[in-house]
């Protein structure tokens, strides 16, 4: 058997493009003994024949008739070229280094290799013996073996392209069962974060696409929007759910006590730490710690979270050792930390490692359509938790609480729609008159502001004069609303427990 027929079985086995041409054009040169062989390829676009040999960094346009390789693509014809006839092809350097080797013994041939797509046909170019170029070029087994090597060759593309089709349409299906799955989550969101409001639909494709990440989120917005909510949901829907979910109020937790809160102690460590305790930090493991109302963290501890979200790894107070916990952080704030920055309360550096995702949680006045439904969904709940059958709330109502200035957004509305309830029989309706005199109009509130400090001019501490604001306002307020903290915190827009703490802080007792 013919040394170019056996050549052709090792062709066969080859599985990959690159090495089937890598072993055609090696087998060639070895052969003929070449100084030269190039397969060169049309480029994707056509405009230009690409060598198998990266190496030698040089293409020709398929339209540069200085060089043979243009006129053998256009006549389809094979080209032999003598050491004499080279100088006809000065003007083409790329090409002249190819030949640069020939002696007056030494031919060169450029030839389309045979193919089944005429289109994408490849070029063999060899330099070498002017004898035994001619044997081979004349030898049919060597014609069979350049034909095995170019139906080898389309065989493997068009399965490397099926390969490609196959991958391509698994990811597009793998796509598609994605945003299935996004689609299915943002629904059933829809059942505990209320509301058809279009910024309540953005804001849940939010959530799910925050959860799906690990990015550090930042939730926004005012007292009673929902940001314990969205937290919450971000860690149900992320990996981490089934993990557990540690919350921090830093408002409503002294500054000294927040730190051993978050980070635990070892006994011993200060008085009255007679056993070892876990913090936050440690029980959030596997993982997420929220971090409501972020803005009141003492700047020491700003520092000292930032080296956690950094590093992974705490100290508790007064151990020796570094623990690791991997939890996924998200914090709230209801002020604009920005500002907060500008005036040197809170770490820049700390603000951008928190705000990775940013999430904002519009206001209900913002969002007046998503009353009604967010009515409905508390009388719900209400039923439930009572096991009783209030039907819902009369259109009157709903239009009355639709005018009504919700400074406690949607904490205020639920505990309107609780408050209607228990005045409600079964099967009947909540009526306007229930709420009437808990509503009030955004003039009215505006009423109810605390009139202003003593003149600036006689202010000697400042601290003291704030503190003495401070105290003022919350002491109106608790005695406008006969003590009741919960309606006096909605209506100063903080949260509950931040009232609470100011109360402590401040030493005011409920009326
Ligand atoms: N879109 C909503 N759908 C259903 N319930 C909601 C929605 N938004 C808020 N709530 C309910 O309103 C109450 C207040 O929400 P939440 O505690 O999450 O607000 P918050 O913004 O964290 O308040 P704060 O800043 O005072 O801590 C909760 O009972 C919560 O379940």
């Amino acid at each position: 058997m013919s040394r170019w027929l056996t050549y052709a079985t090792d062709l066969i086995g080859i599985r990959e493009p690159q090495q089937l041409v890598q072993l055609f054009a090696e087998t060639v040169q070895h052969e003929l003994e070449l100084d030269t062989c190039l397969i060169l390829f049309p480029s994707t676009d056509g405009r230009t024949l690409v060598p198998h040999l990266q190496s030698l960094n040089k293409t020709w346009s398929v339209t540069d008739f200085d060089c043979p390789f243009a006129h053998v693509l256009q006549s389809g014809k094979p080209m032999d070229i003598s050491s004499e006839e080279l100088v006809f092809w000065q003007q083409n350097r790329d090409f002249c280094q190819l030949t640069e080797s020939m002696s007056m013994f030494s031919a060169a041939r450029a030839e389309l290799l045979p193919g089944s797509n005429q289109s994408v046909r490849a070029m063999l170019f060899v330099v070498g013996n002017a004898e035994k170029l001619h044997d081979a070029f004349s030898d049919e087994t060597f014609g069979r073996y350049k034909q095995v090597f170019s139906q080898q060759r389309s065989l493997l593309m068009d399965m490397q392209q099926e390969e490609f089709t196959q991958r391509s349409l698994r990811e597009s299906l793998s796509d598609v069962e994605r945003n299935n799955q996004q689609r299915q989550m943002v629904n059933e969101l829809s059942r505990t974060l209320v509301g058809r409001s279009e910024a309540m639909k953005k804001l849940r494709e939010q959530i799910v696409s925050a959860a799906g990440s690990q990015l550090s989120v930042m939730i926004q917005g005012e007292t009673g929007t929902g940001k314990e909510l969205v937290a919450q949901a971000i860690h149900d829907f992320s990996p981490r759910t089934g993990k557990p979910f540690v919350a921090i109020n830093c408002a409503a937790i002294p500054e000294n006590l927040l730190e051993s809160e978050l980070f635990g102690y070892c006994k011993g460590a200060f008085s009255g730490a007679d056993t070892d305790k876990q913090g936050l930090i440690e029980q959030a493991d596997g993982g997420t710690l929220f971090l409501d109302e972020i803005g009141d963290m003492p700047l020491v501890l700003q520092a000292k979270l930032l080296r956690v979200l950094e590093t992974h790894q705490f100290r508790p107070i007064g151990g020796k050792d570094e623990y690791s916990s991997d939890f996924r952080l998200v914090s709230a704030t209801h002020v604009n930390l920005q500002n907060q920055v500008h005036q040197k309360s809170f770490r820049q550096d700390l603000y951008y490692r928190l705000f990775q995702y940013p999430l904002m949680v519009p206001r209900l006045v913002d969002r007046i359509e998503d009353i009604e439904l967010l009515s409905d969904h508390f009388v719900e709940l209400y039923n439930q938790v009572h096991g009783t059958h209030v039907r819902g709330l009369n259109y009157k109502t709903v239009d009355c609480l639709k005018q009504h200035n919700f400074n406690g957004n949607v904490r205020e509305l639920k505990h309107l729609v609780e408050f209607g309830c228990a005045q409600t029989q079964d099967d009947q309706e909540v009526v306007a008159n229930s709420l009437i005199h808990r509503i009030l109009p955004r003039e009215e509130l505006n009423l109810l502001s605390v009139e202003e400090p003593e003149s600036c001019t006689v202010i000697k501490d400042l601290k003291q004069a704030l503190q003495d604001f401070e105290s003022k306002i919350i002491r109106e307020r608790l005695r406008l609303f006969s003590g009741d903290r919960t309606k006096a915190a909605e209506s100063l827009g903080i949260p509950k427990r931040t009232l609470a703490y100011k109360c402590q802080k401040l030493e005011i007792k409920s009326p």
